[in-house]
């Protein structure tokens, strides 16, 4: 199958301070590349400083690279840190959601506005649209006008998954995004998930310490060490037989 997202050698690196006059480059990514297909999860783990966040930053088009090709169903979105407008078909969502949310805006007001930058609806399509994508995620159309600080933990990652799902992406990046969630709501987002990927053939970046939503969730595994890619392939197979010493590390814990 023609892979939804495929990534080609990405270079990432920071410039950071030095002394008093003197900077210095730290690549954070080195040569990165996998491919997803539609439907697939691909979970990335690695340890703190790995590279994982850079990277989920990197394909939802909120940090550029300095080389490396981006492609979504073929079509180049990044390339050598060129990006296009497509990079909206990935979105993110990160471990705590009221750091994205806007503290002033209803949740309808707010998916109103992504679909008002992103698309020529109208005001009756915009609205038929908000209805369907709130119920997609559990959530009722009287939440339209609740505020962020109205929500519950688990009902907040509802709304980010309902900003991200908006605009219809092919992948989703889930950076910890279930981390701080207790177990019973973790659970039942997880379902949620699964239950979209198998109507949408959505495809999941997951990024995670959690080994048993690894486990669960993911079909293929890639392993970050220092921003180099040391394992990728079968989840099954890797989780069976971890060959680089940083996998058997982390699966070991
Ligand atoms: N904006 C930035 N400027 C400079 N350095 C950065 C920046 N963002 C990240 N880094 C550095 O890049 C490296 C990778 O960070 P990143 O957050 O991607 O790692 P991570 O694997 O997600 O870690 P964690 O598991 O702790 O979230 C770290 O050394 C970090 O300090």
């Amino acid at each position: 199958m023609q892979p939804v997202l495929k990534v080609q050698a990405l270079n990432k690196s920071f410039k950071t301070r030095a002394g008093l006059f003197k900077r210095q480059k730290t690549q954070v990514l080195k040569s990165v590349s996998f491919a997803v297909t539609p439907g697939q999860t691909l979970a990335v783990i690695g340890e703190t400083g790995s590279g994982k966040s850079t990277l989920a930053k990197v394909l939802a088009g909120a940090e550029e690279v300095d080389s490396g090709q981006i492609l979504l169903n073929g079509n180049m979105i990044v390339d050598d840190g060129i990006k296009n407008r497509e990079c909206r078909h990935i979105r993110l969502i990160f471990q705590d959601p009221t750091r994205s949310l806007n503290p002033g805006l209803t949740i309808g007001e707010m998916l109103d506005d992504c679909l008002r930058f992103n698309t020529k609806l109208t005001e009756q399509q915009r609205e038929s649209k908000i209805e369907l994508t709130l119920s997609r995620v559990g959530l009722l159309s009287e939440h339209y006008d609740y505020y962020p600080h109205m929500f519950s933990g688990g009902q907040l990652q509802r709304v980010a998954l309902a900003r991200a799902l908006i605009l219809d992406p092919k992948v989703v990046v889930l950076d910890e995004a279930l981390s701080s969630l207790d177990p019973s709501v973790r659970a039942q987002i997880v379902n949620l998930l699964l239950k979209l990927q198998k109507e949408t053939a959505l495809s999941y970046i997951l990024i995670t310490h959690h080994l048993s939503l690894v486990k669960h969730m993911s079909d293929k595994l890639l392993v970050l060490d220092k921003g180099e890619v040391v394992e990728y392939g079968a989840s099954a197979a890797i989780f069976g037989n971890p060959k680089s010493k940083v996998t058997q590390k982390l699966l070991s814990v």
